[in-house]
């Protein structure tokens, strides 16, 4: 990173500058000595005294600029090795697949391209703003807490979600996590790595949307939108239980179509759906959030009333057959009058178990039909 790595290098290199200084400081120490021995001798001194003392300074300066010379070597050693860390550091950064960045006083201090790309960017660009002008306006005081908080290391390592704003515009989320404050040159610095999750979270969204349109699917009928019968069979047998547990009567409404095949011949199937579907509605219309209204087959229909005597059921059943006695329905160019036939039975009086309720319904369906159809009976027969 520019800044950390920058910092040492800067160092080594003031490190060199002063050995070279020393060396060229040590020179002119031994330059002026040499000159003060020589006039010294001129003065008192033999040539002996002068000639030792030349020899003594001599060897002590080579040896001095030896041991500086080394070190100057050392050092340029250590400063090849930084550069070459810092460059292959410079890689891993560049070639980085999430968004990394140092930010000091509230200022992009670095980015690498990645962080750019991300929010569409040119590097340098980002070197001249901060955070804050990237997260929507919304999520702002949130993120400064949050920074704020690292800066103070109140917190250990920082991880939240944003939404962002890219250069063109286009809104992304981002998930930032980092440490809390290192120092850099004397100044709280923030480390954090910066993914785009946009495409992520919009897959898990998918795939949330798809999982619940395929639970719907599994427990409803596509025609209708009423439940289907695997969910009655599912749930009915569950209602009994807890109608045993509470000491309540369940009562059941079996219900069927007149003649329905007439109108597939004479109207066609597709007319035939629609009466389904307008059949279904006034169901749905009539049925409490408490109640479980299934297609149970074909033009079979099938109501489940928790906490209901046989009476209040089959005075249900009969608005509904009232309902549909009292609205013609369009198909085919013209309205035709449709009637249906209903089934009542009740838990426990008419049956135990969900096979046998539903069985007293249906004998009791056929029993209206066999009496003329559009009519309502209600079981007669104990469980
Ligand atoms: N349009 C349409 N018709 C269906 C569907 N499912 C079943 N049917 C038709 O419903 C008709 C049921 O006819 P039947 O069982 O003879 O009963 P019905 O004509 O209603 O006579 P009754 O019940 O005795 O009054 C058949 O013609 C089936 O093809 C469906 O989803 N759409």
């Amino acid at each position: 990173m520019t800044g950390a790595t920058g910092m040492i290098e800067s160092d080594a290199r003031d490190l060199e500058s002063e050995l070279k200084a020393e060396i060229v400081r040590l020179n002119k120490v031994v330059e002026a000595l040499m000159n003060r021995v020589e006039h010294s001798s001129t003065q008192h001194c033999s040539d002996f005294d002068q000639f030792q003392t030349t020899i003594m300074l001599e060897n002590l300066v080579r040896a001095r600029t030896e041991e500086l010379e080394a070190a100057l070597r050392e050092n340029e050693k250590i400063n090849r090795a930084l550069q070459e860390a810092e460059e292959k550091f410079h890689r891993v950064l560049d070639q980085s697949l999430v968004g990394i960045t140092m930010i000091i006083e509230d200022r992009f201090h670095y980015v690498n391209p990645k962080f750019a790309e991300i929010f569409d960017y040119e590097v340098n660009q980002l070197l001249t703003m901060g955070m804050m002008e990237l997260i929507i306006d919304a999520e702002q005081s949130a993120l400064r807490e949050a920074m704020q908080k690292a800066l103070n290391k109140d917190l250990e390592k920082i991880n939240f979600i944003a939404n962002a704003v890219r250069r063109n515009g286009q809104l992304i989320t981002v998930e930032v996590s980092g440490s809390s404050a290192t120092d850099i040159g004397g100044k709280p610095a923030l480390i954090a790595v910066l993914a785009d999750i946009s495409e992520r979270l919009r897959s898990e969204r998918q795939v949330k949307a798809l999982h619940e349109q395929l639970q719907y699917q599994a427990i409803h009928d596509p025609l209708t939108g009423l439940y289907n019968r695997l969910f009655l069979n599912e749930n009915l047998e569950r209602e009994l239980l807890l109608a045993e547990r509470q000491g309540y009567q369940v009562s059941v409404v079996m219900s069927d179509l007149d003649h329905f095949k007439m109108i597939n011949d004479c109207y066609g199937h597709q007319a035939g759906d629609t009466v389904l579907k307008a059949f279904a509605d006034i169901m749905k219309r009539h049925a409490r959030a408490s109640d479980l209204d299934c297609r149970y087959g074909g033009e079979e229909f099938f109501l489940v009333l928790p906490d209901t005597s046989q009476q209040i059921a089959s005075e249900r059943a009969e608005s509904i057959r009232s309902a549909l006695v009292a609205q013609p329905i369009a198909v085919a160019g013209r309205t035709i009058a449709v009637t249906a036939s209903f089934g009542v039975a009740t838990y426990p009086a008419n049956g135990l178990s969900s096979a046998a309720l539903i069985g007293a319904a249906d004998k009791a369906l056929y029993a209206a039909k066999d009496a003329g159809r559009n009519r309502v009976v209600s079981s007669p027969w104990q469980a």
